[in-house]
C-alpha cells in the first residue's frame, strides 16, 4: 500500500516555514441538538498535522465542511447550526492558542484574516459548502481559495472521496502540494484491507448515507466473504426483498441496485446477511421502541435499529472471521433506545479475535461512546465512511490522486 503513496510529499518534507499554508482538514463532526460538539476525533486526528505546521512557523489556513447545508434552500437560521465557529473554538482549546475565524471562507473578510496571519499564527475558514461552487468542484471558487495560500495540505480523509473545490480544484493549482500526517497514516493503515485481507473477511454496512454508499457493496463482493447490513441501508434492502418497512427511511430509486447486488451476491456466493427483527417508534424522538420482526413493522412506525436476534446473527459471524470492516451505525445510535444494535456489534468487535477497521465519522463516534476499552480493542478506527469504503473497494480517490507529482 506504500504505493499508494507514491509521488505524494508527505508535510514533513515541504517547505512551511513563513509561508501560508492551507490545510484542508475535515472538522465534519457529529453535533447534537444544541450544536454540542459530541465527538471531536476528527479535530484531534488533525492535530499533529496543525502543530507540526505552526511549530516549524507556518502561517495556517485551515478549512473543512461541516453537513451538507443547502445555500440558497436552507434559511440562515438553518445555516448558521452549521458554522465551523464550534470546531474552531475547541481546536483554540486544544491547541491553547487563538483561532482567528473570519466569516466566510472566501472574499475580503477571509482575505483580510489570512493576509494578518503571521508565522506561527492558525485561522479556521467558515464552512466551505456555504458556497454551493465548493461541491460542483467550480473552477472560479477554486482559484479564490487557493489564492489564500503557497502550499496545500491534504489532512481531510474523510473527504477524498469528494470531487471537491476545496478536494480537488484547487490541489491542481499548486507546485507544493501534499499530504499531512492523518491522511498519510489512513492509507497505510487500511492498506491491509485492499492488498491481502486474511479470509473469512466480513463487511458490515449501516448509517444513512445510502444512495453515497450502495454501489460501493457491488464491488464490495468481490472482496469480501459474507455481508452483514443494517442501518438504514437494511430497510433499501429489506423493501427491496418486498419487505414493508412502513415509514422508515428508504432509498426507494435504488431498489433496483439493491435487488442486483442481492443477485449478485448469490452468484458469488457471498452471504449477504439482513435483519429478521428491528427496533421500531413512531417518530426519531420517541422515548422507547418495540422489537418486532422484519417482516411486521407495524404502520406508521419506522425501524430504528436491529433487533436483539439480528445482533446475534450478526455476532456469530465475527467469531470465524479473520478481517471485519465495519462501515455506519447500525440505527439512530444517538437516542438511547435504539443504541443496542450499533453497541452491541461495536462489544463483539472488540471481543473478536478478528482484525477490525471501523470508519466513518458516526461509527468511529460510536465506538468511542461504547468506551474506552471497546475503541482499544479495534485494529483501525478511520475517520473516514464513505472514504474508506471506496479505498479499500479499490477505487482511485479524486483527493488523493490530484496529490500525486511526478518527478
Ligand atoms: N435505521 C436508521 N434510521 C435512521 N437513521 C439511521 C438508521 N441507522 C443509522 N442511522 C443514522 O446514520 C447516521 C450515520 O450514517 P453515515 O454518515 O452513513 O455513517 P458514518 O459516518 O459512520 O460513515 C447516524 O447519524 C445514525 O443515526
Ligand atoms: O462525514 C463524512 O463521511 P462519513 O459520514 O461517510 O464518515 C465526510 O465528512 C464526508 O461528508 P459528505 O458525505 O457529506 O461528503
Ligand atoms: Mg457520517
Amino acid at each position: 500500500m506504500e504505493g499508494y503513496l507514491e509521488g505524494i510529499r508527505p508535510i514533513r518534507d515541504l517547505e512551511i516555514e513563513n509561508k501560508r499554508v492551507f490545510i484542508r482538514v475535515d472538522f465534519n463532526v457529529p453535533l447534537d441538538e444544541n450544536g454540542a460538539i459530541t465527538d471531536d476525533s476528527r479535530i484531534r486526528e488533525a492535530l499533529p498535522t496543525i502543530k507540526h505546521a505552526l511549530e516549524r512557523g507556518a502561517r495556517v489556513i485551515l478549512a473543512s465542511h461541516l453537513g451538507r447545508p443547502k445555500p440558497g434552500k436552507m434559511t440562515d437560521a438553518e445555516l448558521k447550526k452549521l458554522s465551523l465557529e464550534p470546531c474552531g473554538s475547541h481546536l483554540a482549546g486544544l491547541l491553547g492558542t487563538e483561532v482567528m475565524m473570519p466569516e466566510d471562507c472566501v472574499g475580503d473578510a477571509a482575505k483580510k484574516v489570512v493576509y494578518d496571519l503571521r508565522a506561527g499564527q492558525v485561522c479556521l475558514l467558515e464552512n466551505l459548502r456555504f458556497h454551493a461552487e465548493e461541491e460542483k468542484n467550480d473552477e472560479a471558487f477554486a482559484r479564490e481559495l487557493a489564492e489564500h495560500a503557497e502550499v496545500y495540505v491534504d489532512d481531510a480523509f474523510g473527504a477524498v472521496h469528494r470531487a471537491h473545490a476545496s478536494v480537488h480544484g484547487m490541489a491542481k493549482t499548486f507546485r507544493d502540494r501534499g499530504c499531512g500526517f492523518l491522511l498519510e497514516k489512513e492509507i497505510l493503515a487500511l492498506g491491509k484491507l485492499v492488498t491481502a485481507p486474511d479470509k473469512p473477511y466480513v463487511a458490515v454496512l449501516g448509517g444513512a448515507k445510502v444512495s453515497d454508499k450502495i454501489a460501493v457493496l457491488e464491488a464490495l463482493l468481490q472482496k469480501v466473504d459474507a455481508l452483514l447490513i443494517g442501518g438504514a441501508m437494511a430497510n433499501t434492502f429489506l423493501a427491496a426483498k418486498g419487505l414493508n418497512l412502513q415509514a422508515s427511511k428508504i432509498e426507494t430509486d435504488k431498489l433496483p441496485l439493491a435487488r442486483t447486488i442481492l443477485e449478485k451476491a448469490r452468484e458469488l456466493k457471498v452471504d449477504v446477511v439482513l435483519p429478521t427483527d428491528v427496533v421500531v417508534a413512531g417518530s426519531l424522538g420517541a422515548s422507547s421502541g418495540q422489537v418486532v420482526n422484519a417482516g411486521a413493522v407495524p404502520e406508521g412506525t419506522m425501524a430504528l435499529d436491529i433487533g436483539p436476534s439480528s445482533l446475534r446473527d450478526f455476532t456469530q459471524r465475527f467469531v470465524k472471521a479473520k478481517t471485519v470492516f465495519w462501515n455506519g451505525p447500525m440505527g439512530l445510535f444517538e437516542k438511547e433506545p435504539f443504541a443496542a444494535g450499533t453497541f452491541g456489534v461495536a462489544r463483539a468487535l472488540a471481543e473478536s479475535s478478528a482484525f477490525t477497521v471501523v470508519g466513518g465519522g458516526d461509527s468511529a463516534a460510536a465506538v468511542y461512546a461504547a468506551g474506552d476499552a471497546v475503541a482499544k480493542k479495534m485494529g483501525h478506527i478511520s475517520t473516514g465512511g464513505g472514504a474508506s469504503l471506496e479505498l479499500i473497494e479499490g477505487k482511485k480517490l479524486p483527493g488523493i490522486e490530484v496529490l500525486r507529482r511526478p518527478e
